[in-house]
């Protein structure tokens, strides 16, 4: 079977590591648009952009080692479309045959429009290689920057600035930072962290133009208000990919649609990652992070083997923020009800969330050990009561 991976992130480089695990001889085939061969995308809102981290501990995999697995490298290959009748992937440089397709395409970062001045350069986002190397050149000690939007990218990419000597302003449109992904207890824990490191937080302030003529100089907000800017990074979101999948007629319902093995709705094209969005118990769910690119790429690999197995997400996510961690296990999707717990520092401490008296998540800051337990808690089935939680005294109790 001649398998074609389209997209080498790192969802296609776990499924052809996870191919040939399982024994598979065949072709192994990843096509990519970025130069550079599969690379993690963690570090470059962290360690990466801060300076810390090489090129060289970023990529997944040795030069040599694509070459002992024989899996064939297309990088800055860009696919312009696919072939279903044929099954054959065209790109700029040619055509590639396959058998069974894997779509690990990922998600695109938002951008603000032209109209408001998202074109301008100097305006920011953090996605690739390249969109850091534009960037960390203007992350210069007493430059002012602007970030638009609140959730992990703009909170680390903040954190980075200010630990490079920056003044940041982060400008978050809704309510709250943090309000996509976690409950308002753990965004307080963040907002206070940012805070006591001197990041100006604007929260429920929207824009209304980054300002500039021939660079960004500035961002003007819908009170009126006009924050001065030598440079700006939009973390304002992501898309998923999906346009070469919807020009081939495929399934797509916020991401390309899969069954819960992973197969879209054409039998011999399957997807993962940030780009897929796969059968849940109340409808379809989307995960964008790394976790979910390795484990649901994994799966697909077992899948396209025949294995035939649902594909079962144990969600875990995490973010370095200043000297700070936040740990997350499970999915607080839908929760009714939060329990909080102290930590021992001064930015630290647990949020656990319900559903239906169901401990379905935990966000943990600087607290290992509670991360620990509520990720075995949650992946054993085991579930607490929120009063269990709340007023433990040994976490390991609860066990
Ligand atoms: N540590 C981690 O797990 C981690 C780190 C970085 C990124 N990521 C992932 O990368 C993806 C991109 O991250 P992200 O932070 O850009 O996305 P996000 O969707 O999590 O957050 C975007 C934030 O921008 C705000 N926003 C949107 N439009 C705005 C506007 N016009 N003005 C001001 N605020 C606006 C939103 O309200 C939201 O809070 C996400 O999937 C994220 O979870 C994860």
């Amino acid at each position: 079977m001649n398998i074609v991976i389209l997209g080498a992130g790192q969802a296609a480089a776990s499924m052809a590591a996870k191919l040939r695990a399982l024994g598979h001889q065949g072709p192994i085939t990843l096509i990519g648009d970025e130069a550079e061969p599969p690379y993690q995308r963690p570090p470059l809102s962290k360690a990466y952009l801060l300076g810390e981290m090489g090129l060289d501990r970023l990529t997944l995999r040795g030069a040599e080692w694509w070459t002992e697995q024989g899996i064939i490298l297309h990088l800055a290959e860009r696919a312009t479309g696919i072939d279903r009748a044929r099954r054959v992937v065209l790109t700029d440089k040619g055509e590639h045959p396959y058998d069974a397709l894997a779509l690990t395409l990922g998600a695109s970062p938002r951008r603000l429009p032209q109209t408001m001045g998202g074109h301008l350069p100097g305006v920011h986002v953090v996605r690739n290689l390249a969109d850091i190397a534009a960037a960390k050149p203007a992350l210069v000690a007493g430059r002012r920057l602007v970030v638009i939007g609140g959730g992990y990218i703009g909170l680390e990419a903040a954190a980075v600035a200010r630990k490079l000597g920056l003044h940041v302003t982060l400008v978050e449109a809704a309510p709250r930072i943090l309000g996509r992904v976690a409950a308002a207890q753990t965004a307080d824990m963040i907002r206070a962290l940012h805070r006591a490191h001197g990041v100006d937080i604007i929260e429920g302030v929207g824009i209304e133009r980054i300002t500039g003529t021939e660079a960004a100089d500035g961002v003007t907000l819908s009170d009126g208000r006009h924050l001065p800017a030598d440079l700006v990074i939009c973390g304002i979101g992501v898309a998923p990919e999906t346009a070469l999948a919807e020009a081939a007629g495929l399934a797509v319902d916020n991401g390309i649609a899969t069954d819960a093995q992973g197969r879209s709705s054409d039998p011999a094209i399957w997807a993962a990652g940030d780009c897929a969005s796969f059968p849940a118990s109340d409808g379809r769910m989307r995960l964008e992070s790394v976790g979910n690119a390795i484990d649901m790429a994994e799966a697909v690999a077992a899948n396209m083997l025949g294995a035939g197995a649902d594909y079962l997400p144990k969600p875990w996510f995490w973010s370095d923020q200043f000297d700070a961690k936040l740990q997350i296990a499970g999915l607080n999707a839908g929760y009714d009800q939060v329990v909080t717990r102290p930590g021992a520092g001064t930015h630290g401490g647990s949020v656990w969330y319900y559903r239906d008296g169901r401990l379905i998540a935990v966000d943990a800051l600087n607290d290992a050990r509670a991360y620990m337990i509520g990720k075995r808690l949650i992946e054993g089935g085991k579930s607490p009561s929120p009063e269990a939680v709340a007023e433990a005294t040994d976490l390991k109790a609860l066990m």
